[in-house]
């Protein structure tokens, strides 16, 4: 994995490279049986770039053009980049679906203040699938690349022991903080408030990060499985994808744990559909969600109930929001630009939205990093889809064995401390099984 970049040199480098010629960018069909029933298997060793579900998606590698962003314009600047990239590259894309042609990945602090800023990567080497469709697409500055090199990698070597040590706040600070978020709401301050606690888990191998992806992306086949610039994770929440005019977003809020046996679950689905605690802490996040969307769109729509989302570890409260987007000719803000917009969803921060980022300022005791913004990728024409980044960790750049987990809940009135701590172990356990040996 590449480290993080410190700002303004990298943005420069971006220019530099544009003067040495436009981004070249072929995309060629590839015979869907030639490539591995698991695109991780393709991804070298020294890391790389993915975004899959239910084995359709995108994994990619090499680093040709990198450009890192910080503060509240890190979305804009990023944007920005990426079209004037794009509006001078040079383009053969015989597939034409998306995620061929040119792409690029990246992953965005939940603050504004944030020293992680955030990053777009544009890779040198593309390997996408889409049901019967797969392709590969080589991107190069200034000519066209010689044919990558695509084949099954040696796989990733285990971990070894994973120990765990408290993050910023230990489990009873962190209780403290819900209490004191809870004292808030009942106060009147604000409706809800998400609140997040990270752990740091240090391996005794240094990491290949393609040990987790592979075991997220088979325990976890309808999430989102990401790996953007050290950050990796499933996330079960998708911020949006554009496609061709339509939007679509998957909000989830109100959770349960589930216990293991179907029958229980059972039961515990029903009773998390009838939660008035659940149901209101949901509606909030549709609320604020539809609310941001609305601009954008010349329709919406947005169904009453949620639906209950089974995951192997809780069961989620999910709607899923589409919309038509405004424009003529797919002349429409891209996705990078509404995922700007929608960010912060009251499902990360809360409602009202300024209230409860001061108050997740004033009590969560840590830096988010990129955890719970926007990760995802995005075309040469805007359309691309963009995750929440939750269920995810953070790899330490200088110390291949330090990784920091994060999960985080939804509080508000009737939250009681001990059920959201339990709540938080249940959605780091998706990390911490991909970080165990067989
Ligand atoms: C904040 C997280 O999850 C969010 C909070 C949820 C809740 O409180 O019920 C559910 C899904 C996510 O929107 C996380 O996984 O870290």
């Amino acid at each position: 994995m590449s480290t993080h970049p410190s700002s303004g040199r990298h943005a420069e480098e971006l220019h530099a490279d544009q003067a040495a010629g436009p981004l070249v960018a072929r995309t060629v069909a590839v015979d869907v049986d030639s490539l591995p029933a698991d695109l991780l298997d393709l991804l070298p060793a020294d890391g790389g770039l993915a975004w899959l579900r239910r084995g359709d998606g995108m994994v990619a590698w090499g680093e040709l053009l990198r450009v890192p962003t910080a503060g509240p314009e890190r979305f804009a600047a990023a944007e920005g980049a990426w079209r004037r990239l794009v509006a001078h590259a040079v383009v053969r894309d015989e597939v034409g679906v998306p995620g061929s042609g040119p792409v690029a990945f990246g992953s965005f602090a939940f603050a504004a203040g944030s020293p992680a800023g955030g990053v777009l990567v544009v890779p040198r080497v593309v390997v996408g699938r889409r049901g019967h469709v797969a392709w590969v697409t080589t991107l190069a500055l200034g000519g066209v690349a010689a044919p990558p090199v695509v084949v099954v990698q040696d796989p990733p070597a285990a971990p070894g022991d994973v120990d765990y040590a408290d993050g910023s706040l230990d489990p009873t600070a962190w209780q403290d903080a819900v209490a004191t978020a809870v004292g808030r709401i009942r106060a009147g301050e604000l409706e809800k408030v998400v609140l997040a606690r990270d752990v740091v888990a240090r391996t005794a191998e240094p990491l290949d990060a393609r040990w987790v992806l592979h075991r997220l992306s088979d325990d976890y086949p309808t999430c989102w499985t990401f790996a953007v610039d050290g950050l990796l994770g499933a996330t079960p929440e998708l911020l949006l994808r554009s496609e061709k005019g339509l939007v679509t977003s998957r909000v989830l809020a109100g959770t349960i744990r589930r216990t293991g046996d179907d029958e229980a679950d059972m039961a515990r689905a029903a009773i998390l559909a009838h939660s008035s605690k659940d149901l209101e802490e949901h509606e909030y996040a549709v609320e604020s969600l539809t609310h941001a969307l609305d601009p954008f769109c010349s329709s919406t729509n947005v169904p009453e109930t949620p639906f209950v989302l089974h995951l192997p570890n809780v069961l989620h409260l999910a709607t899923d929001v589409t919309g038509v987007l405004r424009g003529v000719d797919g002349d429409h803000p891209t996705s990078l630009a509404i995922a700007a917009a929608l960010h912060p969803t009251a499902a990360v921060a809360g409602t009202p939205t300024t209230a409860a980022c001061a108050l997740i300022g004033e009590v969560e005791g840590m830096d988010r990093a990129r955890y719970a913004g926007p990760v995802g990728w995005m075309g040469a024409d805007g359309d691309g889809e963009w995750g929440i980044a939750l269920r995810s960790a953070e790899l330490d750049p200088e110390d291949a064995h330090r990784l920091r987990l994060f999960a985080g809940c939804g509080i508000v009135a009737a939250s009681d401390p001990r059920a959201e701590l339990a709540e938080s172990e249940a959605k780091l356990e998706p990390m911490r099984h991909a970080l165990a040996a067989d």
